[in-house]
């Protein structure tokens, strides 16, 4: 373990702007000190040879793992942490002993590299805890090789921060649906699905009658709480993989994969019909009164002869088109 971490130290030594120590004051109260830190650092410390046998396992590892460094000494690291991706590791730790250079590991390549629990999980997008990784490779005195070191830093919070604003990024303030840009991008990445696969799916546009009149009548809070109910019902009534989307003012886009046109109007008249059914409670400002909310829908299945995704989106508007031509509160083809 000492002869490990005087090589510990001399690379330490050779980094700009880290820890770096006169070999002179490598004495037995330096070792002690230094021993201390490694083992209280909140960054994970381990070291291993060739054959990924552990040869150093610190104090993070030990309470992240709940295996001790007694424990962890000259085992196996895929034994140690059986969740480790084996074969990236691998490739990864093969080319800083190839090359002699450190490899990084970004969380956003590998999230949760070590299967461990994010220990702030109350805020968190993740139960487990997101790392970075970095690997360097341990000279030994002979300028050989021998052990590779690997620092494991907790970047949960940063992880979780850009998380959060990217889910903020791809959702409509007052639905919470997908908004229309992200809906886009699920929606064209649907359409080349389908073309390479040769898959079949189906889309809905739905559209609230006379929404104006809602509008114009009770105000915009109403025809806010309006759109609302109706982002409720369809979130509600939606399957895992359905992407519901807002897609303007009072207009909804729903994609529905592995759905053909059969099953696309049985989802849409299921909606149109709940939504019929559930009326929105105006409060005593309007005396209770219920105001009553209908829906024309359009859908469209996916077919090889689009050749863009817009073809396809235009393909259920016109069919939308022509259920509020036909009286609203309906849903064609
Ligand atoms: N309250 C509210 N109203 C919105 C919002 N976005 C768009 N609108 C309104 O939605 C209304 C849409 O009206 P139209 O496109 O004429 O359609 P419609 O009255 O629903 O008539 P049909 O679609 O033909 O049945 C307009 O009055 C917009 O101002 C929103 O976020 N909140």
């Amino acid at each position: 373990m000492l002869f490990l971490l005087k090589l510990q130290l001399q690379h330490l030594k050779n980094e700009p702007g880290t820890l770096s120590m006169n070999k002179d004051e490598l004495d037995i109260t330096n070792l002690h000190w230094v021993l201390q830190i490694l083992q209280n650092i909140e960054v994970g410390l381990i070291v291993f040879d060739r054959n990924y046998e552990v040869k150093v396992w610190n104090g993070f590892m030990e309470n992240h793992s709940g295996i001790s460094s007694v424990a962890a000494r000259d085992k196996n690291l895929f034994t140690l942490l059986p969740t480790l991706p084996k074969s990236w590791f691998q490739y990864k730790t093969e080319s800083v002993l190839k090359l002699g250079i450190q490899a990084h590991c970004n969380w956003q390549q590998e999230p949760h590299i070590l299967n461990f629990e994010n220990t702030r999980p109350f805020t968190a997008e993740s139960e487990l805890m997101f790392q970075n990784v970095t690997l360097f490779p341990l000279f030994s005195t002979d300028k050989q090789i021998h052990h590779i070191c690997a620092l494991v830093y907790d970047v949960s919070e940063e992880a979780n921060n850009l998380l959060k604003l990217k889910t903020i990024s791809q959702t409509d303030a007052l639905t919470q649906l997908v908004n229309r840009g992200h809906w886009q991008t699920l929606f064209e990445q649907e359409f080349l699905r389908c073309k390479r696969y040769e898959d079949t799916a189906s889309v809905i546009m739905m559209d609230i009658d006379h929404f104006k009149q809602v509008n114009d009548t009770y105000g915009h809070q109403v025809g806010d709480r309006a759109i609302q109910l109706i982002a409720d019902i369809i979130l509600e009534s939606q399957r895992e993989t359905d992407v519901c989307g807002r897609y303007g003012g009072e207009e909804f886009v729903i994609l529905l994969p592995k759905t053909s046109l059969k099953d696309g109007v049985l989802v849409a008249d299921r909606l149109r019909k709940r939504i019929e059914e559930t009326p929105l409670p105006l409060g005593k400002e309007y005396n209770d009164e219920q105001l009553k909310l209908t829906v024309s829908a359009g859908v469209a299945e996916f077919s090889n002869e689009f050749s863009i995704a817009e073809n396809w989106l235009e393909k259920a508007d016109a069919a939308l088109y022509e259920s509020k031509e036909n009286g609203r509160n309906q849903v064609s083809t």
